[in-house]
């Protein structure tokens, strides 16, 4: 009797693998490499498919490791253009409205699997092939190395260590601290920038519009990013709401004071 029982999936705190996850990754890769960047045409998403699953499959969510992603990562290997990097740290969609405005600027989202893995949720188990929908496990309650996190990772590693010339970073002035150490900018991307490649990074902190700004490109957060930096050979350079993505925040709230024309 026991093989007609469906499979039971361990019991997580999070939510489930996003449903459809397949037909959106597949989908997603499709409209990637056909339409996004069509110099990624003849890349085989079903490839690229299967070997993301079996970086997660018939492994427990919570012991997957870099190393399984590393399949994935050589067959999607992609390089940003020198100068055309931005890195973000609580400023996401601010950040992708810049890119989405500035089409030759690359976040992580603008490459092949930041595009198709964003915002989606996927796990397995270690006793079955299948995805599983029901739950995945929480980063607090249940542990922090999962299947997603651990992806965006290495995907950042990967994403900070390709880059090159001078690169940017959107940071939130609204924040007591627009530079976290704790942060994937922070803990990840800041120290796997190659100081032979990279020579400048440049940081934007921005305020939310109508919010009192509680840090700034002279905070004592942005003092410990600037002296990382200088400790790694890479010049840093700081601007307060850095007037091209001041416009875009401006776009959205044209009443507001700061926004006159006098800015
Ligand atoms: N969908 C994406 N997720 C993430 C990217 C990314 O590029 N896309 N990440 C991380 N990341 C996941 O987002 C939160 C932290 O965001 P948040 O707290 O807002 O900022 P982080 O600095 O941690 O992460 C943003 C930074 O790392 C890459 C992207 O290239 C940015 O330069 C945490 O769960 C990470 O695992």
């Amino acid at each position: 009797r026991l093989w007609h029982q469906p499979l039971k999936h361990r019991e997580w705190n999070g939510t489930g693998s996003t449903a459809h996850f397949q037909d959106i990754f597949l989908g997603r890769c499709y409209i990637y490499t056909q339409l996004v960047q069509p110099e990624f045409r003849d890349r085989d998403c079903k490839k690229i498919e299967e070997t993301f699953r079996n970086a997660f499959i018939f492994k427990d969510p919570c012991e997957v490791t870099e190393e399984d992603y590393h399949p994935l990562m050589e067959l999607t290997s992609q390089t940003v253009p020198c100068d055309k990097t931005v890195f973000w740290s609580r400023t996401k969609e601010l950040a992708h409205q810049y890119t989405w405005v500035r089409q030759e600027m690359f976040t992580l989202e603008n490459t092949l699997l930041g595009y198709v893995a964003d915002g989606l949720t996927w796990c397995g188990d270690s006793g079955s092939s299948e995805i599983n929908y029901q739950s995945c496990p929480d980063w607090r309650k249940d542990c922090k190395n999962n299947s997603v996190s651990v992806f965006w990772k290495v995907l950042s590693k990967t994403f900070a260590e390709n880059a090159c010339g001078m690169v940017q970073v959107v940071l939130n002035g609204s924040l007591s601290n627009a530079f976290s150490k704790d942060s994937t900018f922070g803990s990840v991307e800041v120290h796997n920038l190659h100081p032979e490649k990279v020579h400048t990074l440049q940081a934007w902190v921005m305020h939310d519009i109508g919010k009192s700004p509680s840090d700034s490109c002279s905070g004592s957060s942005i003092m410990d990013l600037k002296s990382i930096m200088s400790k790694r050979n890479i010049k840093f350079t700081c601007q307060d709401n850095y007037r091209p993505v001041k416009f875009l925040q401006c776009v959205r709230n044209p009443e507001d004071s700061s926004c006159s024309l006098r800015m």
